[in-house]
């Protein structure tokens, strides 16, 4: 399979070598120094585009790969408050997507039981719950796009609670931040070299239930982008991982 990799930076590199392991080629290979090879041309080399670049320059990529026909595996994560119009666009152009605030196996198994966790939660209301997540000083969004999922995974099965509020915790901001009862409170803190660690967290006076995902490494985020990549490749509409991965099977 041909791959173009839109976003060379710590993510693309890993997909790279992931890629060629798996026998794929990668055709092209952009990030901010040639932006000018970003072509609908160029993009039509390949069999499928895999996109982890910045919040401010997803939506752009993603409709390039629209118009020149070419599937898109999307990565990057500070964009899907605009899914709606995303999806529209992949219908008028009649393109192929796949999206994912997170690709890596291990997350999503971990997504998977904390929508089944915030359903048995229902019946002991004295537990109140928070999502703490940790990564490097260079990640651009806060919080990030795995701790809005598991947010929106709880939201959608904890009936006490209708929306999330993202506090970002640092060294010169006390965290007294007021979060109503009907909010799940998210803690993002930024600690150098962290990958991505995840806790769902239920507290009440008598004790302290953790749910913890860490990644060790970027290795499970790449390896599941080049799988999203070859489960895409033939396909038509817009997807998200769980498409891919059913669970519920
Ligand atoms: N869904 C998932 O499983 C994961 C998602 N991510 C997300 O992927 C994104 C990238 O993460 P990293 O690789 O760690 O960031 P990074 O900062 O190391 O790399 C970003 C790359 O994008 C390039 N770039 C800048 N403008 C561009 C443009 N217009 N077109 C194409 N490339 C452009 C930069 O030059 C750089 O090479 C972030 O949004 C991050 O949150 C990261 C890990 C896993
Ligand atoms: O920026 C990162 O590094 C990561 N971003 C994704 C996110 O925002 O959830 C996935 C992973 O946690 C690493």
């Amino acid at each position: 399979m041909k791959i173009a990799l839109l976003g060379y930076g710590k993510m693309g590199k890993i997909i790279e070598k992931i890629a060629h392991d798996r026998k794929h080629e990668i055709v092209l290979k952009i990030d901010y120094s040639n932006l000018d090879e970003l072509t609908e041309e160029n993009l039509q080399k390949a069999d499928v585009a895999i996109e982890f670049s910045t919040p401010s320059t997803v939506l752009g990529n993603i409709e390039k790969c629209f118009k020149a026909g070419v599937p898109v595996v999307v990565g990057t994560t500070g964009w899907h408050h605009e899914i709606a119009q995303i999806k529209e666009q992949c219908e008028y152009h009649g393109g192929s997507l796949i999206h994912a605030t997170n690709f890596s196996v291990g997350v999503n198994i971990f997504f998977h039981v904390n929508k089944i966790l915030a359903r048995l939660m229902n019946n002991y209301p004295y537990y109140d719950v928070q999502v703490e997540e940790i990564h490097h000083t260079q990640k651009l969004d806060s919080p990030s796009g795995t701790a809005i999922t598991i947010a929106e995974g709880i939201i959608e099965n904890l009936d006490s609670k209708k929306e999330w509020k993202n506090v970002l915790v640092s060294d010169d901001k006390p965290d007294d931040e007021v979060v109503a009862t009907n909010e799940v409170l998210i803690e993002s803190l930024r600690i150098e070299n962290v990958p991505g660690t995840h806790t769902v967290i239920y507290d009440s006076e008598i004790d302290t239930i953790e749910f913890k995902h860490t990644a060790h490494n970027r290795n499970g985020f790449a390896l599941g982008a080049v799988l999203a990549a070859e489960w895409v490749k033939d396909k038509k509409g817009f997807y998200s991982v769980e498409d891919m991965f059913d669970f519920n099977k």
